[in-house]
């Protein structure tokens, strides 16, 4: 499908000659061929088609629907989501420094953002050159006090790199960590796809541990350990295991009782522990606030604390900056071996450095207006606000799953994602098979097709088999519209194939 759709959608390359490229399938990297990674894949490529289809032909499309809505990706600021001033202020500044001269400045910039970028400038030079590699060392100096702070243990500049997104850092530190086909990789099945992406790129394993749906898309430990010994009996050498807290697409928080568990079966197996906490600041319930997990592994002191290597990934991609397009990250190493840091600096330093964009970025995400600066009132105000309006979505959407017909929802406990479990009739899954396409992705590229809303199949992240599932974001302005489309479709499949 996903072929077929690209295809349709860059026809114009098509070769007269298909035997004069060079690039053709046979004879491009088969890894690469093998990778897939759903949030971006033939639905939504399918949605921009109909979306080029709307904005060409309007009604005249002859379309059931006037929009296309993306709940495909956390995109935030693709459907609305205004960014936080005080982080465009000082982007601003420092994206023309002349500004900081120009008589008008002070009566549009507030001091503070004005007093920030002046020193941002100081520390970096100009956004135009590279910084060091690991980023800029003055803002890697704020990230660590961000995570003593948080944590209450200590953190260096020295095991923090900048990267352009979390996505950089997660393909470093696994192309750093495979070193053999054989070599494997526990995942969360569901999981993010960007892992198994990685490991298909890296010609390694993905060996998967199912989180378990009726706890909440808790951890069930004694299947993650029967997973790790089957993996092994087949030869796979297990190296890392991957969590992502808060989860993507299972919106679940880990328990603290899980999180020990992890840190405790990394220690007594050998394994690098790669924490993807890139929603750490997205959590809705009080129940359980967020915990990194270097500060689990810290409280747990000897063995654990000094000994199991840990990698824990941020973003400004997602909390309430939303700043997708910016690509700015980080990553902390923990207890990592000097021949190990060497080869993670030097990837970085192939990479020369991550934007200086998303690195200011990640200092205004670590280092916010403080209370009694001029923009506190205001950046408070903002992310308060999205941070509610998020929570508010999430609850009216989960109560609206939980009134269709055959759809069960975990709430969202964390991230910007639902993840409804769907009883899709037998004669729907027939028809999905004559199709050629997996029961749940039938069903979502219907729901576009009818209603206009774009979501991911769950077979795009995984899930156990004859489950089935599909993401959606929580992000689209117009709730009550998206509920009106999503139950008049249900209803209508339902009615079409029971
Ligand atoms: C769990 C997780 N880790 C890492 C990333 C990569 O983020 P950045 O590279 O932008 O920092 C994402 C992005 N979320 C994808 C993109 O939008 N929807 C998703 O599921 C993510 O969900």
């Amino acid at each position: 499908l996903f072929t077929s759709l690209h295809r349709q959608m860059h026809s114009s390359n098509e070769p007269r000659d298909p035997d004069y490229r060079v690039l053709t399938n046979e004879r491009m990297n088969k890894h690469v061929l093998e990778a897939q990674y759903a949030v971006r894949g033939a639905i939504p490529l399918r949605a921009e088609e109909l979306r080029e289809q709307l904005e060409e032909k309007g009604k005249d499309a002859g379309l059931p629907f006037d929009t296309v809505v993306n709940c495909n990706i956390g995109n935030p600021q693709q459907l609305d989501q205004k960014p936080l001033t005080f982080l465009r202020q000082v982007s601003a500044l420092t994206e023309y420094p002349d500004l900081l001269d120009h008589p008008s400045t002070s009566s549009i910039f507030p001091s503070d953002a004005i007093e920030r970028a002046r020193s941002l400038l100081k520390e970096i030079g100009s956004v135009g050159a590279y910084s060091h590699s690991m980023g800029v060392p003055a803002i890697r100096q704020r990230v660590a006090q961000f995570i003593e702070n948080r944590d209450g243990h200590p953190s260096s500049p020295g095991k923090i790199y900048l990267t352009a997104g979390a996505s950089t850092g997660v393909s470093n530190i696994l192309q750093i960590l495979i070193s053999s086909p054989l070599d494997g990789v526990l995942i969360p099945i569901p999981q993010y796809p960007l892992y198994t992406a990685a490991l298909a790129l890296n010609a390694a394993r993905a060996v998967p541990y199912y989180l378990e749906e009726s706890a909440d898309w808790g951890l069930d430990v004694e299947n993650l350990k029967a997973n790790l010994e089957k993996a092994r009996h087949e030869g796979t050498v297990v190296k890392a295991m991957v969590v992502i807290n808060p989860g993507n697409p299972t919106g679940n928080c880990l328990s603290s009782e899980n999180m020990q568990d992890i840190i405790k079966l990394c220690y007594d197996e050998k394994l690098v522990l790669l924490a993807d906490e890139v929603y750490q600041s997205n959590v809705y319930g009080e129940a359980r606030p967020f915990v990194s997990f270097k500060k689990a592994l810290k409280d747990m002191g000897a063995p654990y604390a000094d000994n199991v290597e840990l990698v824990s990934f941020h973003s400004i991609s997602k909390g309430q900056s939303g700043e997708c397009g910016r690509r700015g990250g980080y990553f902390e190493l923990c207890n990592f071996h000097p021949e190990a840091e060497e080869q993670v600096y030097k990837l970085a330093s192939i990479q020369l450095c991550p934007s200086l964009g998303g690195q200011i970025g990640v200092d205004i995400l670590c280092t916010p207006p403080k209370e009694g600066d001029e923009s506190y009132a205001l950046w408070k105000e903002e992310v308060s606000g999205i941070a509610r309006t998020l929570k508010e979505r999430s609850q009216i959407i989960l109560k609206a799953f939980r009134e269709l017909e055959g759809v069960t929802c975990n709430d969202a406990e964390g991230a910007m994602y639902l993840f409804p479990t769907i009883t899709i009739p037998p004669k729907a899954i027939a028809a999905a098979k004559a199709a050629g396409q997996a029961p749940d992705a039938f069903y979502s590229l219907k729901l576009l097709e009818e209603s206009g809303l774009c979501v991911v199949p769950g077979s795009g992240f995984g899930q156990k088999p004859g489950t089935y599932h599909f993401r959606t974001t929580f992000l689209a302005p117009g709730t009550e519209d998206y509920v009106r489309r999503l139950k008049k479709f249900h209803e209508d499949f339902m009615r079409e194939y029971s």
